[in-house]
């Protein structure tokens, strides 16, 4: 490079020209005229180097090109911070007008309800009336019958009432084609009533709902039930919603958020299904006795996978009655038939249970037919006695919490613009898959940098998971219905790295770095593998939507059984009482 060349305006004087430019009065960056800057230096660089040279003036370009990038970044981040606001303030106005426009469907499809029971009172009253007139006859036995008639139906009325605001959300969820696409609704779903926790009520069949004028008495409900609270051995049947109360400035915990909870049938379980692991000759046997049983002396409806509808018919064309589904996307409305699932096999038939349901999941009856059984404590051999009382009510569950993991990739535009997302009840597993370097994996939570994982990789749990892959992996062992995000690492290169438990409300935001030597892997309760390419990120938050377990005593009893009988936790033999005392020191 001549130092003629140097001195030319053409090259060199624009480069002058953007350094002042990057010291600028006003704290203005122009991003263009640093890239042309940084471009002008990288072609100086380029230029076959001639005799004679200045090694001052290498220098100086070298230099100069690092000023030139530090610029750019700073342009580059103040681009990207202006862009964050702004999304940010797009996100709010989005929230605030999904907000007024739920408050005002709330009101409308309220007002219809109501317009509806005044409606169908009346028509009842007319029902009524065309069923006396040609009784008046038999006025005395007539007058008996009908008021039982109108009783019932007042009753009925009367718990639709009751329960008017479940029912608006279930008007306003009859839209929705898919419980994921539909976050918000679906919140408010699960969400408190005014007695208890939630309370499934005169759920529609989708295919009843189209002809719900001609046949109303042919509806298919749902049982109805009520959670509460467990206070003191008691069924306490308020739930307090403020579990902080700060009157006069004093700050007590007036409720604790996580409590034992109880389960009370309000009306008869109607629907059951059942759900078994494959291949297993013992899971097969049962399965067919329970059926049996469940028709003919529970007279339950009973829904089975297709596979297995296919096992029953092979064993007797009277199980013709079982129901099953024909294509997949039947699944998504399995929850507005079913009252009570049952899962034969072990702990990875309920999390196939778990991932069947991908909004709200109806109550879980684990029997236990595997190896290990942390999350099935009923026993199969006992089954009659153990549907018995589950039936009949009332029984603890533990309200198992979900993770709702969403992949965004690089390219996406924002954190929204996500592939369909899961919900692991153990875990997702963030690996370095086939790859033999260390994965590379910056993690950050609530926005905050937590760390980088130089390791095998990372887990990410539920408590319930606490007792699987991440407690193999070193991760504490945690009462499952302790709210938290356990943040456990996979063979780190570090020796400091202890795992992490994080509070429930947070999102953890799982980044491949662009200087990471390999892509990473996600796994989804063992299952379900996605590559991570560089840029790409996992965001993971706590779940709207637990999995409720039914406990054989409750959930305490349950987890310390479990932990005992399965991992064999703290045994050792006692010590004997023959040997050296403190008193003989
Ligand atoms: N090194 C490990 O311990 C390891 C490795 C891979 C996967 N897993 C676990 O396996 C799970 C998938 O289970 P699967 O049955 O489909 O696969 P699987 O058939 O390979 O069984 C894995 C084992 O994990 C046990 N398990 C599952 N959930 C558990 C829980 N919550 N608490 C205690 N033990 C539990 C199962 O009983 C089974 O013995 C994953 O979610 C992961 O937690 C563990
Ligand atoms: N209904 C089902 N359809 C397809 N796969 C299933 C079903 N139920 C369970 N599985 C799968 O079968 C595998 C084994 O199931 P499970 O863990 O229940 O039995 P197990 O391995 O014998 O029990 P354990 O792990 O306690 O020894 C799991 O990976 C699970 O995902």
């Amino acid at each position: 490079m001549s130092p003629s060349k140097l001195d030319s305006t053409d090259s060199f004087g624009h480069e002058e020209a953007s350094v002042s430019c990057s010291k600028p009065e006003n704290g203005c960056v122009d991003s263009l005229s640093i890239f042309h800057s940084e471009k002008a230096v990288e072609e100086l660089l380029q230029q076959t180097p001639v005799a004679g040279m200045d090694e001052h003036l290498i220098e100086f370009s070298e230099a100069l090109r690092t000023v030139a990038k530090a610029l750019r970044r700073a342009a580059e981040g103040k681009a990207s911070a202006q862009a964050e606001a702004a999304e940010w303030k797009w996100r709010y106005e989005l929230e605030r007008t999904r907000n007024i426009q739920m408050e005002q469907k709330g009101n409308n499809n309220c007002e219809m309800l109501r317009h509806w029971w005044i409606r169908s009172s009346l028509d009842n009253a007319m029902d009524m009336l065309r069923i006396m007139l040609p009784c008046l006859f038999f006025w005395e036995v007539g007058k008996e019958q009908n008021k039982r008639i109108a009783e019932a139906r007042m009753a009925e009325q009367f718990s639709a009432e009751k329960n008017g605001d479940l029912d608006c959300e279930r008007v306003k969820n009859s839209d929705n084609q898919s419980m994921l696409q539909n976050e918000s609704n679906e919140h408010s779903e699960t969400g408190c009533m005014k007695h208890g926790i939630w309370s499934h009520e005169v759920l529609r069949d989708r295919e009843s709902d189209s002809n719900s004028n001609a046949d109303r008495n042919k509806i298919m409900r749902k049982a109805s039930f009520k959670l509460s609270w467990w206070c003191n051995g008691e069924n306490g049947d308020q739930h307090k919603h403020d579990i902080v109360s700060f009157e006069r400035g004093n700050i007590t915990t007036a409720e604790r958020s996580s409590k034992q909870i109880s389960l009370k049938w309000e009306s008869d379980p109607q629907t059951v299904l059942i759900l078994t692991k494959p291949n297993s000759v013992s899971v097969r046997i049962l399965c067919v006795q329970m059926v049996r049983w469940l028709r003919e002396r529970k007279k339950l409806n009973v829904y089975v996978e297709p596979r297995v509808k296919v096992e029953l018919l092979a064993e007797s064309s009277n199980f013709s009655y079982v129901q099953t589904w024909k294509d997949d996307s039947e699944i998504s409305h399995l929850h507005m038939k079913v009252d009570l699932v049952i899962t034969l096999g072990g702990d990875g038939t309920v999390l196939w249970a778990a991932s069947m349901f991908k909004g709200p999941v109806p109550p879980i009856v684990p029997f236990s037919l595997g190896s290990l059984g942390f999350m099935t404590p009923f026993h199969s051999e006992h089954f009659k006695d153990c549907l018995d009382s589950v039936l009949r009510g009332p029984i603890s569950i533990t309200l198992r919490h979900r993770l709702l993991c969403r992949v965004v990739r690089d390219a996406a535009k924002n954190e929204y613009e996500t592939e369909e997302p899961f919900l692991v009840l153990n875990e997702v597993t963030i690996d370095r898959g086939i790859s033999s370097y260390l994965t590379n994996l910056e993690c950050y939570c609530d926005n905050s940098f937590v760390t980088c994982v130089q390791g095998d990789g990372l887990i990410l749990s539920t408590t319930s998971g606490s007792t699987a892959y991440s407690l193999a992996a070193g991760g504490s062992m945690v009462h499952p219905q302790v709210p938290g995000i356990l943040f456990t690492p996979i063979c780190p290169h570090s020796l400091s790295f202890r795992p992490l438990i994080l509070p429930e409300h947070v999102t953890v935001r799982i980044m491949v770095p662009f200087n990471s030597r390999s892509p990473a892997w996600a796994s989804f309760d063992g299952k379900d593998r996605k590559l991570l390419a560089a840029g790409d990120a996992l965001l993971c938050s706590m779940a709207p939507w637990p999995v409720p377990t039914a406990c054989q005593v409750d959930s305490t009893n349950d987890f310390l059984r479990s932990i005992h009988d399965g991992l064999h936790w703290n045994l050792r033999k006692t010590q004997s009482f023959d040997g050296p005392r403190d008193r003989d020191l």
